[in-house]
């Protein structure tokens, strides 16, 4: 248990009423030692929420409203956004399935809530005169979650409501008569350029009245240039902007009760109002949604490294109960809780991607793009090498077929957009860190046994693998808005992307075999051992060449003495096409069969001395070679085998181990016809002759 004092350093801490389930009824006189003190603290208060339209806001109103049902009133300070008034954006956001448990236990639950209009990065918070005499008049407790949580928000504006508005709402506190707690969320990375964070307030990197003056005259385009060099240590400016935000809070303190929440990572809920719920792409949701989608392939995080997730229910609870702690105890420093799950019940990136891959399969989200099948990886060369494959390669290949059917190609940009967000959450999946929760443990001893229950924060109790399951499904029901009902005709198109993925790839592999390995010597050095030799024994005896060929022949049989395969100019053609794609040879073997087809060998080789005797071994036996064997041998038929059997011929001759030898083995055969000149012309010569 420990108190931290003002200038950071921690002392131990005393509860002003240290008792066993220490409910202090001496301050505000409000409950029994095991009954439930929170709830019944807030019974006839009434409370300010800032950010209640947003994620963690929503979760706060709700719980507020069901665990504590006598309290007083809800002022929720709402900007107008889009043309809709405060009112009519609180009335939106209560429609949510966030509510439907409240709706069905209290129906009347809306009558507590009044809506205040309020734009934070406004003078004064924009509240109007009345409104601010309301609150000064009647506020107990202030819950400030507002924050602009982007991580590329310009610096500017990240100070003003970061920052800035912090500040205003601390001063509006100064003058609330009848204030009892100001609880303010930060974040658990408000300090991440450290790696072990206590539950104190660190110096600011600058001082923030400072940074504020400065920025006021500077203009953006300046400010925008500096901001790397301002923020340093810190990968963005929320992170950057909440380390200032908590430096404000204990600065402009003053007299009040303030408690500081820093969550890690908020991910959907765990229990409460129901598992999973979840209502956006933040942080960790919007990667699974991602890779259900089959989308994502790759990311850069470290296996081994701590995913600090903590579910939202988890936070709101601890942040209620803190609520309570600092108004009725009053901690005479602003109280720290890091609200975090890895020192506590630790949970890694590489198990939270296996369960997400798992969950996927099982329940797969609709019209997905690819099957789910995504991989974590903290080498940034085999990541870049993924995304080319995995990402870049189908996404141009999707586009196409999107042009080709006449629609505007769309992939390209979604993973584009997909790589800016996943290349900003790198930085927390890549490392882990350390934080001290003795606040948070302390909080936990401080609570009746019904509190502990009714304002769970214990993450001890937490089922990781249950956890990811129903946070995947959360993503499915309540962001994407998917019927699991239509899960069946999910997994069917599952079925069908499988069916076309190992089409594509047996497609592929040909391709690849055809175009790149059955011309290289190298690899078909490598493959050909491996193949097996049928030639009987009989047949190496009868015709020795079978020997060289019988490997590329696996279906040898005795071959019937008047085949001859190389008939036509096509056939002919396509064998040297295969070996050495050299448009003279070409031409050349195309004028000699359009010249004179021979089917026989000796044919064959009439019209090449007709042209050229042959004098070098190599010219001569190569042709007649490349020959010979195909008529002995029957089964290769196609264009490929005959390659393959010629190069066996060549071989024989002077066996080529290296590339450049194969080449120059080729080229031997080229160069008897290359003295020509031109071959047309020699051709023409010859035949005149
Ligand atoms: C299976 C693999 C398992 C391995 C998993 C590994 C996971 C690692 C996760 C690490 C998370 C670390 C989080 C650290 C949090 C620090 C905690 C906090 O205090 S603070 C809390 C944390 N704060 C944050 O997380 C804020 C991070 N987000 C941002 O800063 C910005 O949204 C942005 C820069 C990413 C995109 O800006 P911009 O290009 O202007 O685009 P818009 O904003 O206008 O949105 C465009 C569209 O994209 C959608 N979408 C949004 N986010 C994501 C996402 N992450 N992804 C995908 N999609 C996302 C969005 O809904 C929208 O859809 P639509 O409406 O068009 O259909
Ligand atoms: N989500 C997370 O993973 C984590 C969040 N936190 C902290 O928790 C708090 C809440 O986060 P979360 O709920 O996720 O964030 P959201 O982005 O979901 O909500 C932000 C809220 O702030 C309000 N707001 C933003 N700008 C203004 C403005 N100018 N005037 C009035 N209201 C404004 C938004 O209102 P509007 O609807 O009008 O935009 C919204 O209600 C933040 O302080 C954040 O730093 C900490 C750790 C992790």
């Amino acid at each position: 248990m420990g108190r931290r004092l003002r200038d950071g350093n921690v002392a131990s801490h005393t509860p002003q009423n240290p008792r066993t389930n220490s409910c202090s009824r001496w301050e505000l006189g409000v409950c029994a030692a095991v009954m439930a003190c929170v709830s019944e603290f807030y019974a006839g208060k009434c409370v300010l929420i800032t950010g209640a339209t947003g994620f963690m806001g929503k979760v706060l109103v709700e719980k507020l409203l069901r665990s504590c049902p006598e309290v007083k009133a809800l002022y929720l300070l709402i900007r107008t956004k889009q043309g809709q008034s405060s009112q009519q954006r609180i009335h939106t956001t209560l429609q949510s399935k966030l509510f439907d448990r409240l709706r069905e236990e209290n129906p009347d639950f809306h009558k507590k809530i009044i809506p205040v209009s309020s734009e934070l990065t406004q003078p004064g918070l924009a509240l109007s005169d009345e409104d601010v005499q309301t609150l000064t008049q009647n506020v107990h407790i202030i819950f400030h979650c507002a924050a602009t949580i982007r991580f590329d928000e310009p610096l500017k504006h990240a100070l003003q409501l970061n920052v800035i508005a912090t500040q205003q709402l601390l001063s509006l506190a100064q003058q609330m008569q009848q204030l009892h707690a100001f609880i303010h969320i930060s974040t658990a990375y408000a300090n991440c350029n450290r790696h072990h964070i206590d539950e104190v307030i660190y110096p600011p990197p600058v001082e923030p009245g400072k940074l504020i003056h400065s920025l006021e005259w500077m203009d953006d385009a300046i400010i925008r240039d500096i901001t790397p060099r301002l923020i340093g240590d810190w990968p963005n400016t929320y992170t950057y902007t909440k380390a200032l935000a908590e430096c404000v809070v204990q600065q402009e303190s003053g007299k009040l009760n303030v408690g500081i929440i820093r969550p890690s990572i908020v991910g959907a809920s765990w229990q409460e109002p129901f598992p999973g719920w979840i209502d956006n792409f933040n942080g960790p949701s919007g990667v699974f949604i991602a890779a259900g989608k089959g989308i994502l392939r790759t990311m850069r995080a470290s296996n081994d490294a701590v995913a600090d997730l903590i579910p939202v229910d988890v936070v709101i609870n601890l942040t209620l109960a803190a609520g309570w702690y600092t108004a009725v105890h009053r901690p005479k420093s602003v109280l720290v809780y890091n609200c975090t799950t890895g020192g506590i019940n630790p949970f890694h990136w590489g198990e939270i991607e296996h369960h997400v891959m798992s969950t996927f399969k099982r329940n797969p989200l609709e019209q997905a793009f690819r099957r789910p099948n995504a991989n974590i990886t903290s080498n940034y060369l085999i990541n870049q090498y993924w995304i080319l494959v995995s990402h870049k390669f189908p996404a141009l290949l999707y586009d196409l077929f999107l042009r080709l059917s006449g629609q505007k190609p769309q992939m390209m940009r979604i993973f584009n957009r997909l790589h800016k967000a996943i290349g900003l959450l790198e930085y927390f999946s890549s490392q882990d860190w350390e934080w001290n929760s003795d606040n948070m443990n302390m909080l936990m001893n401080q609570l009746s046994t019904e509190d502990r229950k009714m304002f769970n924060f214990d993450v001890r109790q937490l089922n990781w693998p249950e956890y990811i399951e129903n946070y995947c499904i959360g993503t499915k029901k309540y962001v994407l808005n998917e019927d699991m009902a239509d899960i069946p005709a999910a997994r069917q198109h599952l079925r069908k992307l499988r069916n076309i993925r190992y089409t594509f790839n047996t497609v592929l592999l040909v391709f690849i075999w055809r175009v790149f390995i059955a011309r290289s010597q190298m690899a078909r050095n490598i493959c050909d051992p491996l193949l097996p030799d049928l030639t009987t024994d009989t047949q190496k005896l009868e015709y020795p060449y079978q020997q060289n060929t019988a490997i590329y022949c696996p279906c040898l049989g005795p071959a019937p003495a008047h085949q001859a395969p190389c008939t036509t100019v096509y056939g002919r053609m396509t064998v040297y096409d295969r070996v050495w794609p050299y448009d003279r040879v070409r031409q050349c073997m195309a004028v000699y069969d359009s010249v004179w087809p021979c089917t026989t060998v000796y044919g064959r080789m009439a019209v090449y001395d007709s042209v050229r005797p042959c004098t070098t071994v190599y010219g001569r036996m190569t042709v007649y070679d490349s020959v010979r064997p195909c008529m002995a041998v029957r089964p290769c038929t196609t264009p490929y085998d005959r390659v393959r059997q010629c190069m066996a011929v060549y071989d024989s001759v002077r066996p080529c181990t290296t590339v450049y030898g194969r080449v120059r083995q080729c080229t031997a055969v080229y160069d008897s016809v290359r003295p020509c000149t031109t071959v047309y012309g020699r051709v023409r010569q010859r035949m005149a002759v």
